[in-house]
């Protein structure tokens, strides 16, 4: 990012502080993508990815992370009535613009208050608050970083890891084709400890996400877990350098169910943390709209025997297909339009349910 396109009409952010409380934290593997550039780093990288990946190193500077978790605060600032001009028509399964938190009694369905910035091509030119138009470059920057410095190389590795054509994932995430991917502005409101045991303390249900990989920037507020192959919940531990990878839904119908979408919650945080707005910043990546979601043909997974539809669709089903039905029926549970989660998604495939 130049200097130039640095406004500092922002107030200042500082990260909320770590809480005191002793968690059980998940173990998780750190990769650091710049090896994949060395000789034999790209083997040593693999070898960690068999092991499974969920978290990376990344050439983000605390300050740019920063820079953007100011300009999150400052857009979930403004008057609601304001960010309501910029509604996403979730209704329809489409996530640009700003999504209110529930209020009344479907407040303990839906804790949070989201502003989904899509990927800056033409299709999803549309309008934003003053106060992104102001930092468009900047928020542009950081957006087209985390596609090309942190997604590309690790569709790279997942390609050579699953023994295919190293651009195979690469061509079917091309940022100027249609598609939507976005970076998120999340808001996560306090509640009292009687309002959270009422809902058993949850702020975001156990849910995969239904996109190829998710980015989760260094979020100190304890509160996301995630479950092990075993069913318990452990918490996951963020650190300023490094950002949290989730594998999500397309990812693993693509690779027949070799990698497995993250299940993941958001909880109340530990008490010294739980009377504070949890912010998070948070980069979706999806494939291009009408990527169809079937097992790539790789040898790996031949060897392994994943080289079949792990769900069996009815029929073929493309990225924004899933991505829409997953976005429709979250809107019909969270607006009290059903009274349950629905099971069905899509071509007779289940949503998991976790809690
Ligand atoms: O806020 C977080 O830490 C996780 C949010 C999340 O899982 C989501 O928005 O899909
Ligand atoms: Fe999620």
């Amino acid at each position: 990012m130049s200097p130039s396109r640095v406004h500092n009409d922002l107030p200042r952010y500082d990260f909320p502080e770590d809480t005191e409380e002793i968690l059980e934290y998940a173990d998780l593997e750190a990769l650091d993508i710049s090896k994949l550039d060395q000789p034999g780093g790209k083997e040593s990288l693999a070898a960690q990815v068999l092991q499974f990946i969920n978290k990376n190193g990344h050439g983000f500077s605390e300050e740019e992370v920063k820079r953007q978790y100011a300009l999150c605060r400052a857009v979930f600032d403004l008057p609601l009535g304001e960010k309501l001009k910029y509604a996403c028509d979730t209704a329809k399964g489409d996530f640009r613009g700003y999504k209110p938190q529930s209020t009344g009694k479907l407040s303990v369905r839906d804790n949070d208050e989201r502003y989904n910035i899509p990927k800056f091509t033409p299709e999803h030119e549309r309008p934003h608050p003053q106060i992104i138009l102001d930092h468009l470059d900047e928020i542009r920057d950081f957006s087209l970083k985390v596609h090309d410095q942190v997604l590309i190389p690790l569709l790279r590795l997942f390609a050579y890891v699953l023994e295919i054509e190293e651009k195979y994932f690469v061509d079917r995430h091309r940022y100027e084709a249609p598609g939507l991917e976005y970076l998120r502005y999340m808001k996560y409101f306090p509640r009292s400890v009687e309002e959270d045991a009422e809902v058993g303390n949850i702020w975001a249900r156990g849910h995969t996400d239904y996109n190829t990989l998710t980015f989760l920037f260094h979020q100190p507020i304890a509160g996301l877990q995630v479950q092990t192959p075993e069913g318990r919940w452990k918490y996951v531990k963020s650190s300023s350098d490094a950002i949290i990878v989730n594998i999500a839904d397309a990812l693993e119908f693509l690779s027949g169910g070799y990698l497995k979408s993250t299940v993941h919650r958001v909880i109340r945080p530990p008490e010294d943390q739980a009377n504070r707005p949890r912010l998070s910043l948070i980069y979706f990546a999806r494939p291009e709209a009408n990527t169809i979601l079937k097992p790539v043909v790789s040898p790996l997974l031949q060897r392994l025997g994943f080289q079949r539809d792990v769900e069996s669709f009815a029929h073929d089903v493309t990225a924004e297909e899933w991505a829409r039905a997953r976005i429709a029926k979250d809107h019909r549970f969270r607006t009290g339009l059903v009274d349950k989660p629905e099971k069905e998604i899509i071509a007779g495939v289940n949503q998991r349910f976790y809690d």
